[in-house]
């Protein structure tokens, strides 16, 4: 049974419609990834399964339950880190989870969650005195100490720096090794890529697709390239060979270098019609192409932060 299971959801703010018949689950013990540009649905989406907005029709269960039908037994079973969490500046840490456990019937030792998350130093310290990696690794922690099966995971690691960013990474992955079953919303390709397992990208209320990241990369066709620098008394004569290979749409040169562009695997047949003609190149480069390439093209929108 998928943990989550969402049918033909649609939601509409004052006759616009946000959610146009959105269907999706998410399996058991995945991380499972919501991207998509702003405005795209992704938030009344999440917020939905989580019981703080009402469809306006669709279906959604979450381990079986109904949202908003069975809103206290689930309560007990998710875990929601929200975007923009703050917590009153004089609150320790040891007071945040120790308040955030007593909402659950079953929590976890909040002691073993301070060690886990690196925060056993900082027992004792206020909120306002915690670093914004601390700060955000505690809000993860009090999203994870009612035990929860799945954990809702919104904008990570905004504002972390790079290694802040990898560590909560780790974490992450540790929670999904554990049996959470994760549902991550990002705005970051670099996070969705190293973390998910699948990912539904939004696209104006609907989903444009859903996949691996690399499934997703795999599926579009977007243009690349590939540079190389041929011998001086070469380059005329590659250019020929390659110009009108199958899925190549231009080769130009910049100094010494020819840059070919193209669709599919255009890469092969130039590499092999150029080792058949014995014209030797150097510094071969294949641009690969990135989860990035696969949004734009899914969406129709560059990704804007
Ligand atoms: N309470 C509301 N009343 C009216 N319109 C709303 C409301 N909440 C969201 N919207 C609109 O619905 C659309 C979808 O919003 P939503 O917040 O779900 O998108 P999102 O993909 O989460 O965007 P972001 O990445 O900016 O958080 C947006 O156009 C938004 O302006």
């Amino acid at each position: 049974m998928p943990v989550i299971d969402v049918t033909d959801l649609c939601k509409s703010y004052s006759g616009r419609t946000v959610l146009d018949h959105v269907s999706f689950s998410v399996e058991p013990g995945e991380i499972f990834g919501i991207l998509g540009p702003n405005g795209a649905g992704k938030t009344t989406t999440v917020e939905i399964i989580e019981g703080l907005r009402r469809a306006d029709s669709g279906t959604v269960r979450v381990l079986g339950l109904d949202p908003i039908a069975d809103a206290a037994a689930l309560r007990e079973v998710v875990g929601v880190q929200l975007q923009h969490t703050q917590l009153p500046d004089n609150l320790k840490v040891w007071e945040a989870l120790d308040l955030y456990a007593s909402f659950y019937e079953h929590p976890r030792d909040w002691r073993e969650l301070l060690d886990e998350w690196g925060l056993a130093d900082r027992r004792d310290t206020r909120f306002a005195k915690l670093s914004g990696g601390q700060k955000q690794r505690l809000i993860i922690a009090l999203a994870l100490v009612g035990n929860p099966q799945v954990a809702f995971l919104d904008e990570l690691t905004t504002g972390l720096d790079p290694q802040a960013r990898r560590a909560t990474w780790e974490l992450v992955k540790q929670v999904r090794d554990a049996g959470v079953t994760v549902v991550l919303v990002s705005h970051f390709m670099d996070e969705v890529e190293e973390l998910c397992d699948r990912v539904a990208v939004f696209s104006d209320g609907r989903i444009a697709a859903i996949d691996s990241p690399a499934g997703l990369i795999a599926a579009v066709d977007a243009e690349h390239a590939m540079r190389f620098t041929p011998a001086p008394d070469a380059a005329a004569t590659a250019i020929d060979l390659i110009r009108d290979l199958p899925g190549v749409s231009a080769v130009t040169r910049s100094g010494a270098q020819v840059i070919v562009t193209g669709r599919g695997d255009f890469a092969t047949a130039v590499t092999a019609v150029l080792a058949r003609n014995h014209v030797l190149v150097s510094d071969l480069r294949i641009d690969t192409r990135t989860l990035d390439d696969a949004f734009v093209a899914l969406t129709g929108r560059s990704f804007d932060r």
